[in-house]
């Protein structure tokens, strides 16, 4: 059979977690079920987790099957799996393609959970773009990003990775080369290249430091509005940011709602330190060493 003809059976996805370079929060707005407006920057970090969908036969249903050492509430028996990101995407995409979804989904978790990088949006995204290949589709990335928005926020910006420009409630993308002046502004001032990642066993869920932030508002100097709620729901959170700097990271501040900790490092020395800062002071639970920026990979496997 020519290629073209030949079924494709199997497909999986590596996408990346998120962090914001710049998050500023506005008002909450009733016509957004309470969502508050966003003027961010979201930029791509390369901690992937991988989605495999497979073929199932017809009328079967669909399946979930999670791996990874650190799987945060997921792993708890209670967590629905007809709630998880990734299942939601799945009968999205069938909805809007009128394909049943006989699919087995298999994610390999590697972005903490509840950490403010868009795990649970990062499953979805890769799940999207594994269906467009896996079912055919070919579907521009502007109308899965339409399918994606009406997920989650930052899902249409999991898509593509990179960096953009999150407005609205954070679902209107603008991607933004990294030759833009807004990427250079922020890459001249640290913010790109090598960095860690400290990770945590807590999740903050994301409602509640929003209603935190409705309450104490945005640090004054902060870059991240929800930085402040963030560490008064973390404490940890703002230990780790100053001992970062301390130690010499050019940018430390909690990834989007948080906990977890983003440090750029733009030199050896820098990581080491950081890294020592963090081991010594039992300020983090895990390290995470990557750089960003970063975007999904596409993988047809059979
Ligand atoms: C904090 C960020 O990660 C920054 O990129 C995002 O704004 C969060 O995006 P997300 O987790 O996809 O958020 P969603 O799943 O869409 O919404 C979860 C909850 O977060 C709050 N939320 C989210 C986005 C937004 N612009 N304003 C909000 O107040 C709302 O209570 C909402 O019910
Ligand atoms: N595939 C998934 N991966 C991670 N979390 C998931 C997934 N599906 C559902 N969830 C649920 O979503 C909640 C938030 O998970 P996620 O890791 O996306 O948080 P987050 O990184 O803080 O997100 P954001 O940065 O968008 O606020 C978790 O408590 C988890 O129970």
């Amino acid at each position: 059979m020519s290629d073209a003809n030949t079924a494709i059976n199997t497909v999986s996805v590596d996408c990346p977690a998120k962090t914001n370079l710049t998050l500023h929060v506005g008002r909450p707005r009733s016509e957004w079920g309470g969502r508050h407006e966003l003027d961010t920057i979201y930029c791509a970090v390369g901690v992937y987790d991988t989605v495999t969908t497979s073929r199932k036969k017809p009328g079967s249903g669909f399946s979930l099957n999670l791996e990874g050492a650190y799987l945060g509430d997921l792993a708890s028996s209670g967590s629905d799996m007809r709630r998880n990101h990734a299942v939601l995407a799945l009968f999205a995409m069938a909805e809007a393609s009128g394909h049943e979804p006989d699919v087995a989904l298999n994610i390999e978790k590697r972005i903490p959970v509840g950490a403010g990088m868009a795990g649970g949006s990062a499953d979805a995204a890769a799940t999207i773009l594994a269906l467009n290949t896996l079912w055919n589709l070919d579907w521009s990335i502007e109308r899965l990003q339409q399918v994606a928005a009406t997920l989650g926020a930052d899902m249409p910006f999991c898509l593509t990775g990179g960096y953009a420009r999150g407005t609205g409630f954070g679902e209107q993308i603008e991607q933004l080369s990294e030759n833009s002046d807004a990427v250079l502004e922020l890459t001249d001032q640290g913010f790109a290249g090598r960095l860690l990642v400290g990770a945590y066993q807590a999740e903050l869920r994301t409602p509640e430091v929003y209603a935190m932030f409705d309450q104490i508002g945005a640090g004054a100097t902060d870059n991240n509005h929800l930085q402040q709620a963030s560490i008064s729901l973390h404490p940890r959170s703002g230990q780790a940011i100053d001992e970062a700097l301390q130690a010499g990271a050019k940018q430390a501040f909690v990834s989007g709602s948080g906990p977890s900790v983003i440090a750029f490092v733009p030199t050896d020395d820098a990581a080491r330190a950081v890294q020592s800062a963090w081991q010594q002071s039992r300020c983090v639970d895990r390290i995470i060493a990557t750089k960003a920026p970063a975007h999904p990979i596409v993988h047809i496997i059979a």
